[in-house]
């Protein structure tokens, strides 16, 4: 029998690595040593876990050992891993990644876990509990919904809602099947909760910038009710989780781009109405929130961060190394606009943007997700204004994305991307005043920055993608011509 008390902890600081005494918690973690990399979410795929660390461990539901009756228990844990590569920056003495577990822990025989549940077991019986991935069990994730319905505290975790939000009791929970960085569960088509798997001190900015927009009175963006937050644990709360209105019968850009470039049909209206709202959202951005501008120094650092980010990319994926030198002419050219004294505006961005970011809810109806910024960023930095091109770059590099889909060299991909990406560019300059096409070197230079990004992502998650970003580096290699796209 294994001594659950620490399962009564409601938090232990961050920094405690897990004692190997005796304990559910030790006994957990050959698990979830085992579990985490298999997680679609778990960003440090690739590299071996040298150590699990607790940061807290609060019960949102108590396992009373009574056959059947489920314990939800909410974890945060330091996942210590040997380093390698994998973000400039990264290096020697790289602090752990802290990620949110919610568990469900059942007592079992009889009855033993429900046939939906059964393949998400993390492990047991530990303690005579059989522990889980509460996500996928129907009463655990209503009960989380039911804790987002009443504003307070359990623990260290803090749940906040808009004062206008009416949650309606028993709303169906479903897990989403997205292909995702984080988790979500969608509320009887009425809600959805993103539950941020990677967490950090501050406010997420997928929160922080849809509810300032919301506020603002956007319709560009799903708008939050509720949301619940770490405290007491680090200098600033850490956003966990965000429920925010979901938009039933949505369809996302990258699939409606997908079947255009199928079936051959235009999408340069689409293009164009996606420019805009992307300007929308971006205007309304610059209102509600700080702004700054670029000069000289702070150009120059932003470059070298791109060659950085390119040297760690090439270090990392072979195939990159034959065009690092002419790659790095594009953040070299960034820097000389700084040097020559042009100063470009700043402000906070979306900072991930892609066709997978958008949902279409009516025909030029465009709303943007997940402004959580590009998750294998440091948070601060993901939270600092930067340049909009950057947004507008990652979008053209979609288009790019979904003309290579199906055959990175199919003969049609440039031809496609290059209309969707003028329509789109197009669209940005009717809303926005300014075309982003006057902005050559820096959408080059954010272009690049990206593609070496994604080459970098592939590698990792997805290496038969690969070729796509790798069509695209061949091209930035070139040296410029004019206007982009
Ligand atoms: N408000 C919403 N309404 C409808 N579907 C949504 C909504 N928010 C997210 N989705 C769906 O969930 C998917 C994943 O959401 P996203 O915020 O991008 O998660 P992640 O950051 O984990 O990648 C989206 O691609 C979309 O299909
Ligand atoms: O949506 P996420 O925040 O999880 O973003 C990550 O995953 C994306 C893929 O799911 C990745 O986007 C890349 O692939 C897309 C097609 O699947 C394509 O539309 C994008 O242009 C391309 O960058 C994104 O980079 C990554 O951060």
């Amino acid at each position: 029998m294994s001594d659950t008390s620490w399962l009564r902890t409601s938090a232990v600081r961050s920094g405690t690595t897990v004692p190997p005494a005796p304990g559910l918690l030790p006994a957990l973690v050959p698990m979830l040593r085992e579990w985490l990399p298999r997680q679609r979410w778990f960003a440090g795929k690739g590299r071996p876990i040298s150590g699990l660390g607790l940061v807290s461990a609060t019960e949102l539901l108590p396992a009373d050992g009574r056959l059947g009756t489920p314990g939800l228990l909410h974890l945060l844990l330091d996942v210590h891993q040997d380093v390698q590569e994998r973000m400039p920056g990264s290096g020697r003495g790289q602090p752990p990644d802290t990620y949110q577990l919610l568990l469900g822990t059942r007592a079992l025989l009889p009855p033993a876990l429900a046939p939906a549940l059964v393949g998400h077991a993390v492990g047991g019986p530990l303690d005579g509990l059989t522990i889980y991935e509460a996500l996928h069990d129907p009463r655990l994730t209503s009960l989380l919904l039911e804790r987002l319905r009443a504003p307070g505290r359990t623990g260290h975790l803090r749940f906040g809602s808009e004062p206008d939000a009416a949650i309606p009791v028993g709303l169906a929970p479903r897990l989403s099947t997205a292909e995702q960085s984080n988790s979500s569960v969608i509320y009887g088509d009425t809600f959805i909760l993103k539950l941020f798997r990677r967490i950090a001190p501050g406010p997420n900015p997928d929160l922080e910038l849809s509810l300032a927009l919301a506020r603002a009175g956007s319709r560009r963006v799903p708008a939050p009710a509720a949301w619940f937050e770490a405290l007491g644990l680090y200098d600033e709360p850490a956003t966990l989780g965000v429920l925010q209105r979901f938009l039933p019968g949505s369809a996302g850009a990258w699939e409606l781009a997908l079947q255009a470039v199928e079936d051959g049909t235009d999408f340069s209206g689409e293009a164009r109405a996606l420019g805009r709202a992307t300007a929308e959202v971006h205007l309304a951005l610059a209102r509600a929130l700080p702004t700054s501008t670029l000069r000289r120094p702070q150009i120059e650092l932003l470059a070298a961060a791109m060659a950085g980010r390119l040297d760690a990319a090439a270090a990392a994926v072979p195939a990159l190394r034959p065009y690092r030198a002419a790659l790095r002419t594009a953040f070299d050219d960034l820097a000389a606009l700084g040097t020559r004294g042009t100063t470009l505006a700043a402000q906070r961005i979306h900072g991930d943007l892609h066709l997978g970011q958008a949902l279409r809810t009516g025909p030029g109806g465009w709303v943007l997700i997940d402004f959580e910024g590009e998750p294998a960023r440091p948070l601060p930095e993901r939270r600092r204004p930067a340049p909009p091109v950057q947004d507008v770059a990652g979008m053209l590099r979609s288009f790019d994305y979904a003309a290579r889909h199906h055959d990175p060299s199919a003969p049609g991909a440039p031809e496609w991307a290059k209309t969707q990406r003028a329509a789109f560019c197009a669209g940005y300059a009717e809303a926005a005043g300014t075309d982003p096409r006057d902005e050559p070197v820096a959408i080059r230079a954010f272009e690049t920055d990206k593609a070496v990004y994604e080459v970098l992502y592939e590698a990792r998650h997805r290496p038969a993608w690969l070729p796509i970003p790798m069509a695209a580096v061949r091209r930035l290699a070139q040296p410029p011509h004019g206007r982009t796209p």
